[in-house]
């Protein structure tokens, strides 16, 4: 039976993060890929040029199109801008009572670009965060949710902690912002927790890297894999994508979303 993935997210016009990189993603991993936009950004390697967010209904028909017919083994959220369209989503996915739900609280993008408006995080805190089967924040995003600044691994475990009391079953601190030499991105459930470790790829092509991570997760837990299962191949499958890159763009370039298929660590 062919399992399937939603994303519920922003456009990139430049195809490397958003939607397009989840749904490059679904696809690479054997899912089939659904998406509810949220958003259209005017997005290149060098920056975001503008942002249009979707009317609320038309984000919600979407997602009742989905659900009417189609629906999805497991989804992620990426950029949800507001606080309204945070509300309205979090409520058709607790109506619809879709499962397997990965929260990537996107935030800023690469080049400054504000993705999601300071009156949002409350909703995001209170309302989409208890929902979350995973939730997948970079360095800054949960600085910005826990109001702990992060430096250290032992305070990013901390902030794991606070993450999982507001409602998420399992919590990934993605360490690709820190400032260690290794790289380390923090899996817990609540009760412990695993250390991914990897190699710093030194790069400027790291655009939609977030996006990516998450998809891989959402795409695997549609599968029927565990969590710490689905984390594990989501960080081989970013590793891959960094490390073989494309080179596109003048500015933070797309990473390889078909790299992975090429790779010999899943073999
Ligand atoms: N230079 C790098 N080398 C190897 N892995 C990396 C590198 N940068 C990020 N990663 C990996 O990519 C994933 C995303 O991490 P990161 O912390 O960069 O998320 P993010 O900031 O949400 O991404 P983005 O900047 O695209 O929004 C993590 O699994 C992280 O370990
Ligand atoms: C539509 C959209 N969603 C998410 C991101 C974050 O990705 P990044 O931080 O890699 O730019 C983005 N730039 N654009």
């Amino acid at each position: 039976m062919v399992k399937k993935a939603l994303t519920i997210a922003g456009s990139d016009s430049g195809g490397g993060a958003g939607i397009q990189a989840d749904l490059k993603t679904f696809q690479e991993l054997n899912v089939y890929g659904m998406s509810a936009i949220t958003a259209i950004t005017a997005q290149n390697t060098l920056g975001v040029q503008g942002v249009y967010a979707l009317p609320l209904e038309a984000v919600i028909e979407q997602m009742n199109s989905i659900e009417a017919d189609l629906r999805p083994d497991a989804l992620k959220t990426g950029m949800l801008f507001n606080s309204e369209l945070i509300e309205a989503v979090a409520n058709n996915i607790r109506e619809f009572n879709w499962g397997n739900v990965v929260i990537d609280p996107v935030m800023i993008a690469k080049g400054g670009a504000k993705l999601l408006q300071q009156e949002a995080i409350n909703s995001l805190r209170e309302t989409l965060i208890p929902l979350a089967t995973v939730i997948t924040p970079n360095i800054p995003e949960a600085e910005v949710i826990t109001e702990l600044s992060l430096h250290t691994i032992e305070a990013r475990k901390k902030a794991a902690k606070v993450l999982h009391k507001l409602g998420a079953d399992y919590v990934v601190v993605k360490g690709g912002h820190g400032e260690e030499e290794e790289l380390v991105d923090l899996l817990f459930d609540g009760q412990s927790f695993v250390e991914l470790k990897s190699t710093r790829i030194s790069t400027r092509h790291t655009h939609g890297t977030g996006c990516t991570f998450a998809a891989a997760i959402t795409a695997e837990l549609a599968k029927g894999k565990t969590v710490e299962q689905a984390v594990k191949v989501a960080k081989d499958f970013i590793h891959a994508a960094i490390k073989d890159e494309l080179g596109i763009g003048s500015g933070h370039g797309p990473t390889n979303h078909w790299a992975y298929r090429n790779a010999a660590v899943h073999s």
